[in-house]
């Protein structure tokens, strides 16, 4: 099947799943059957019409507690396709971006959101299949006083909204060292700390290895007005050691902007971002971009297929999940879009106390056991079958 046949999972449900079973269908698929849409505002409905993108928006509720007020946090991810061709130049190509996300940015405003999420390396193409330096390390920004934070910076201000903004990162106090890099902007505009890329895949176009290193910023946890939050970065979700220290140092909503393509991933990301919310008792947030990108020069993928042009179609299909293992449905697979989740931050400790994970996770246990498993000399815990005597 042509991936651009299919447009939407849900919408595809909803079409021919008899009435009488699809509830049952959506509670396992996911987690619950009530429709929890929540109404945006008109002016969020306006722009999303004007600009071409999709806006949906859904609520997560928690138990009332007879100590803790409610912590209702509005949450957003925004996904998008590249506006100009790659032949263009560096500005004209991420400006550009710069315009388009601005009114994704207000029509999150209008619907209050506190805190946004844009895609990984979102003021680019994914260059980084092409192995070429030239022109796409010239994306490369300072984090704190470049030109998309400072444009950020206004807007998250302007907006009293968290912005977390992915992009490539160029450490001039390093030895220009380049990095995938996301930035957190506080509510009131100030540029509150980076987090670089934990893991660095070498699958598929996926060749970012001959640009960056595995990040060197451990796993930060930022204290928001609105909340505890943290980025895993792309293909840091298949390491579920990753997740789960962003979940000790206390994170509340993990973020996951990513880039990646039908064919190699879409069957496993309505899982890992899931997966990693039960596991962690946290609301995670599943960021993938839409459309496919063009460059002047062909690459090979080393899989012995012939050298194309195009890497894509990025698969879209943001979600948000929550602690208790529902989901929202996912925003398409093609088209720009913004997924809001209203959440109720009190969910993470009630779902802690009801599956008690940290009492019997046995972190001394495993933490001894990864450090023997990572020395060279390591003999792997296998038990074999006795050798029967032969008579
Ligand atoms: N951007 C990125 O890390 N993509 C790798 C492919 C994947 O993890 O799905």
């Amino acid at each position: 099947m042509n991936h651009f046949n299919f447009h939407d999972l849900e919408e595809c449900l909803n079409k021919h799943i008899p009435a009488n079973d699809l509830g049952e269908v959506k509670r396992l698929l996911f987690g619950r059957s009530d429709d929890h849409a929540i109404e945006l505002h008109s002016e969020t409905l306006q722009l999303a019409e004007k600009y071409n993108f999709d806006a949906r928006g859904y609520a997560f509720t928690a138990e009332e507690e007879e100590f803790r007020k409610p912590r209702i946090v509005r949450i957003a991810a925004v996904q998008n396709s590249i506006v100009k061709p790659t032949t263009e130049t560096v500005a004209v190509q991420r400006d550009a971006l710069h315009e388009k996300i601005s009114k994704i940015i207000q029509a999150a405003a209008a619907s209050n959101v506190n805190i946004l999420c844009l895609q990984e390396a979102w003021t680019m193409p994914f260059a980084f299949c092409t192995r070429e330096k030239l022109p796409w390390i010239n994306f490369a920004e300072d984090p704190e006083h470049g030109p998309t934070t400072t444009f950020l910076r206004k807007l998250a201000h302007r907006y009293k909204m968290v912005i977390i903004s992915p992009i490539l990162e160029r450490d001039t106090d390093h030895g220009d060292q380049l990095w995938n890099t996301a930035v957190v902007i506080s509510d009131s505009g100030n540029y509150m700390g980076k987090h670089r890329k934990n893991h660095i895949p070498r699958v598929g176009a996926f060749n970012e290895a001959s640009y960056y290193f595995e990040g060197n910023t451990g796993h930060p946890v930022f204290e928001t007005r609105y909340g505890r939050i943290a980025v895993n970065i792309c293909y840091g979700r298949h390491h579920p050691q990753n997740w789960m220290m962003f979940g000790l140092n206390g994170a509340e909503i993990v973020f996951n902007p990513s880039a990646t393509t039908a064919g190699i991933s879409d069957p496993i990301w309505l899982i890992e971002a899931r997966n990693a919310a039960v596991a962690n008792n946290y609301f995670t947030v599943a960021i993938n971009r839409v459309g496919t990108e063009c460059f002047k020069n062909e690459f090979t993928t080393g899989n012995g297929k012939a050298a194309r042009h195009e890497i894509g179609p990025f698969y879209g299909s943001s979600y948000v999940s929550a602690p208790d293992g529902t989901r929202t449905p996912c925003l398409s697979r093609d088209r720009d879009g913004l997924l809001i989740a209203e959440v109720d931050l009190n969910l993470c400790r009630q779902l802690k106390d009801y599956w008690t994970f940290r009492m019997t996770q046995r972190l001394a246990e495993y933490g001894a056991g990864l450090t023997r498993a990572a020395q060279v000399d390591y003999i792997p815990q296998i038990i074999k079958e006795k050798e029967k005597p032969t008579s």
